[in-house]
C-alpha cells in the first residue's frame, strides 16, 4: 500500500494548566489517504483543534510524530514547515478569518502571491474559484460587504487557492444557520472530492459528517473509527 498522504502517529499533546498538566491528546494514530474525506466528530474540548493544528503543522506534538507525504516533520526546519503549510495544506476555521481591509479577490490572491505566483496568474485563478462558489460579482467587496455564508465561500476559496493536496477544516461552516450551512458544505465537498483534495473536517454535525467517506472520534485522547 502506497504511503497515506497524513499520517499522525502516536501522536500526543499536553497543556500546562494551574491544576497541573493537561494530557488532550495521548497517543493518537489517524492516517488520511490521498483523496480521502474524514469526520473528525467528538465532544467539545476532546483535543479536535489540537489535532486539527498538528496535522497542519501549526504547533509541534509532545510525543509522536506527523508525516506528510511520507515525511516525518519533527525535524524540519521552522521554514521547511512553513513550505509545507503554504504549497500542501489548505485552511478553513469556523470563522472565516479574512482580511477585512482586503477584497475577497485579494484575499484569494495574497496567499498565491506568498507563494510565489505572480499578481496576474494569483488573480485569475481568485476568479476562477469565486465563480466556482458562485460568487462572481463579489470580487471586489470586502469581506465586511459579505453575508456570512459569502465570507465562509471566499475562506474555503482562499485555503484552496494554493491547490493544497490536504485541506483541514474545523467546523468550517459551525457559524453558518442550518441552511447556509448545508449548501456551503455541499460546495465544499464538491470541490474537494473534484479536485481530489484529502480533507479532515472537524464537526459537531452528524448530517454532514456522514456526507463524508470515514467518520473517527476521540476518546481518552485518541483516535477511535465512531
Ligand atoms: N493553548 C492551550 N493552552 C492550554 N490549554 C489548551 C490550549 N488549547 C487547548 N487547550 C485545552 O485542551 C483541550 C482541548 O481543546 P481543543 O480546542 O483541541 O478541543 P475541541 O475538541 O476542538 O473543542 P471544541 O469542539 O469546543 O472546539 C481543552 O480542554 C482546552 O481547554
Amino acid at each position: 500500500m502506497s504511503e497515506p498522504l497524513l499520517r499522525l502517529a502516536a501522536v500526543e499533546r499536553r497543556y500546562k494548566s494551574e491544576a497541573g498538566e493537561l494530557p488532550v491528546l495521548r497517543g493518537a494514530d489517524l492516517t488520511l489517504a490521498a483523496g480521502e474525506i474524514v469526520a473528525l466528530v467528538a465532544p467539545s474540548g476532546t483535543g479536535k483543534s489540537t489535532l486539527l493544528h498538528l496535522a497542519g503543522l501549526l504547533e509541534k506534538p509532545d510525543g509522536g510524530e506527523v508525516f506528510v507525504g511520507g515525511k516525518g516533520a519533527g525535524t524540519l526546519s521552522d521554514d521547511a514547515r512553513t513550505g509545507i503549510r503554504r504549497t500542501t495544506i489548505g485552511f478553513v476555521y469556523q470563522f472565516h478569518h479574512l482580511l477585512p481591509e482586503f477584497t475577497a479577490e485579494e484575499n484569494i490572491a495574497l496567499p498565491q502571491m506568498a507563494a510565489g505566483v505572480s499578481r496576474r496568474d494569483a488573480n485569475a485563478r481568485a476568479h476562477e474559484l469565486l465563480a466556482a462558489f458562485g460568487l462572481t460579482g463579489r470580487e471586489t467587496h470586502r469581506p465586511g460587504k459579505l453575508s456570512g455564508g459569502e465570507q465562509q465561500r471566499v475562506a474555503i476559496a482562499r485555503a484552496l487557492a494554493n491547490r493544497p493536496r490536504i485541506l483541514l477544516a474545523d467546523e468550517p461552516t459551525g457559524n453558518l444557520d442550518v441552511g447556509t450551512s448545508d449548501r456551503v458544505f455541499a460546495e465544499l465537498l464538491e470541490q474537494v472530492r473534484g479536485h481530489g483534495v484529502a480533507a479532515l473536517v472537524a464537526t459537531h454535525n452528524p448530517d454532514l459528517a456522514r456526507r463524508m467517506d470515514r467518520i473517527v472520534t476521540l476518546q481518552d485522547g485518541r483516535i477511535i473509527p465512531a
